[in-house]
This record gives C-alpha cells, sequence and structure tokens, in this order.
C-alpha cells in the first residue's frame, strides 16, 4: 500500500471525502457548490540552500477567486504553489488556506479539500478510468458520483478503458475528474495543459472555466502561456527572480470569447513586461 501511496500524486496520498457543502449564490449568479476558500501569503520567502527563490511574497486571494501566476521559467511558480499546497514549508513568512496557518509538514494539504494538478496525469495505469476518477473515496455512492463527473468532463463514454488507450487530452481530463468528485475548494493548477496541444488547450481552458464556474472554488493556475492565463484569470501575478513583480486585473465577462479585443490588449501588455525583463 506504500508502495502506491508514493506513487500518487501528493494531494490523493491522503484523500479524504468530503462532506456535503451548502450551496450559495454568488453575486456572479453563479450556484458554487463548493464554496472557495480564501488563500494568504504573507511576506513568504523560501530558500533552498543558498539558493532565495522566493521572496517577500504577499498575495491574498479571495475566495472563489481565479488566480494565475506567470513567468519566466525558474521565477519561482511551482514553489510558491507548493507552499500554497502545503507540501513545502517557507523560509520566512505565513502561509493560511482558510484562516489556517500550513506548517509546510503535510503529504497533502492540511485543510484536506485542496486538490492539485500536474502537467502529467498521473493516472494508475493497472486501472480503469472509472476506477482512476474515483481514487480518493469507496462505496458505490461515490463511484456513481465519480461516474457522473466523468461524463461532466465529457468521458462517460471512456468509464471502462485503461489510461494507456486515451489521448494526453483526455488522461487530463481524466485527472479533472478525480479532482473535481471531492468538490475541492481549493483547486491548484500546475501547468496541466501544458503538454497538450494547441486545440486541445482551449476545450480544457473552456472545461475548467465551465466546472470553476459552476462549483465556485478558488482556483490558483501557474502556467507560461500568458493567453491561457488572461483567458481564465480574475486576477494575474507576474513573478521575475521571486518577487512579485505586477498584478493585472481581468474583469471581462465569461465565457470569455476567443479573439476579444481587450483581452488581447491585456495579453499584449503582460507580454511586454515579461520580455522588457528578458531584454534588460
Ligand atoms: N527542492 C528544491 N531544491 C533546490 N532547488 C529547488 C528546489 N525546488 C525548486 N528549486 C529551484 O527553485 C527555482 C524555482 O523553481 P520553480 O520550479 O519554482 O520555478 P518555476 O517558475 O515553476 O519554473 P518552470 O516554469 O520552469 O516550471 C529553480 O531555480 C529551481 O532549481
Amino acid at each position: 500500500m506504500n508502495a502506491i501511496l508514493d506513487w500518487l500524486p501528493p494531494d490523493l496520498a491522503q484523500y479524504p471525502a468530503a462532506a456535503p457543502r451548502e450551496t450559495v449564490d454568488s453575486e456572479r449568479g453563479r450556484r458554487p457548490r463548493a464554496p472557495g476558500v480564501a488563500v494568504d501569503v504573507t511576506h513568504v520567502a523560501k530558500r533552498f540552500g543558498e539558493t532565495q527563490v522566493l521572496r517577500d511574497i504577499d498575495l491574498a486571494v479571495r475566495p472563489g477567486e481565479f488566480v494565475a501566476i506567470l513567468g519566466h521559467s525558474g521565477c519561482g511558480k511551482s514553489t510558491l504553489l507548493r507552499l500554497i499546497a502545503g507540501l513545502d514549508r517557507p523560509s520566512d513568512g505565513v502561509v493560511s488556506v482558510d484562516s489556517r496557518r500550513l506548517d509546510g509538514a503535510a503529504r497533502t494539504t492540511d485543510t484536506g479539500d485542496t486538490r492539485i494538478l500536474f502537467q502529467e496525469a498521473r493516472l494508475l495505469p493497472w486501472r480503469r478510468v472509472l476506477d482512476n476518477a474515483a481514487i480518493g473515496g469507496t462505496g458505490e455512492a461515490w463511484r456513481t458520483k465519480a461516474r457522473a463527473t466523468l461524463d461532466r468532463v465529457g468521458l462517460a463514454d471512456k468509464a471502462d478503458r485503461w489510461p494507456a488507450t486515451l489521448s494526453g487530452g483526455q488522461r487530463q481530463r481524466v485527472a479533472l475528474a478525480r479532482a473535481l468528485v471531492s468538490e475541492p475548494r481549493l483547486l491548484l493548477l500546475d501547468e496541466p495543459l501544458g503538454a497538450l496541444d494547441a486545440l486541445t488547450r482551449l476545450e480544457m481552458q473552456v472545461l475548467i472555466e465551465e466546472v470553476w464556474q459552476a462549483q465556485g472554488f478558488t482556483a490558483i493556475l501557474v502556467t507560461h502561456d500568458v493567453a491561457e492565463a488572461v483567458r481564465l484569470a480574475d486576477r494575474i501575478v507576474v513573478l521575475d527572480q521571486g518577487r512579485i513583480v505586477e498584478t493585472y486585473a481581468v474583469e471581462q465577462p465569461r465565457p470569455r470569447p476567443l479573439g476579444d479585443a481587450e483581452l488581447g490588449r491585456i495579453e499584449q501588455r503582460i507580454l511586454d513586461r515579461l520580455m522588457r525583463r528578458k531584454a534588460s
């Protein structure tokens, strides 16, 4: 059993079933089933030995907000996400989720209802699709929920397939379903679409926006893709050499159409900011 736990992504290694939650209406007319949590990162620094990776990070994420973290390779995006997941400990400062301070000692998150998606789907190859989606719970009711979630992500007809027989995009859909079955209140996305082709990527962006709107969880997305950040996020935070150097609010209504002129302008501004640093 331990070998399986080591193999699983950290968020699945301990995977408590989610308790039913109250349904609330948000100001945007969404009807979230699992209201999101607030995330507070206060004066956070992270060092690995002599290497200073994050410096004086302050980031407050509102419940139900969708925040994207952008920045050049190696600027500390994934490190920040791991701190928010409770998988690592800040060298200085405090990370709190739902007003609960994380101590970084968890194999999974301390709050129990945070889920993480990675660039690789991390499915168990010896389990069929439905059994992968249902990891993290037991019993018929959970399997029924897993089946309904597969349906939600467009894979109802793939429930009995083996992961190896799916495309990369379909595998990521299974990973998304597995994360959503427990109705997480915080979904952390570490470049989950990074390995997909452009069209599949766009389809997945639409799906992620739909489930986020329907469920109301808080979402934090790490990405290199400026267009993706602009398409999905309420707010974009740009990291550079371990610091937050810029924040952009994206207030366009949803769903956000491809080719929207205002989104294009925001994208260009962010690209200019990123390239300015590259040139200097
Ligand atoms: N466990 C670790 N030990 C030592 N150094 C680390 C560790 N984790 C990350 N780093 C270093 O911290 C820096 C930031 O890494 P991180 O993965 O957070 O960057 P990133 O912005 O997510 O990069 P990318 O976009 O390429 O994924 C890198 O220089 C990396 O080598």
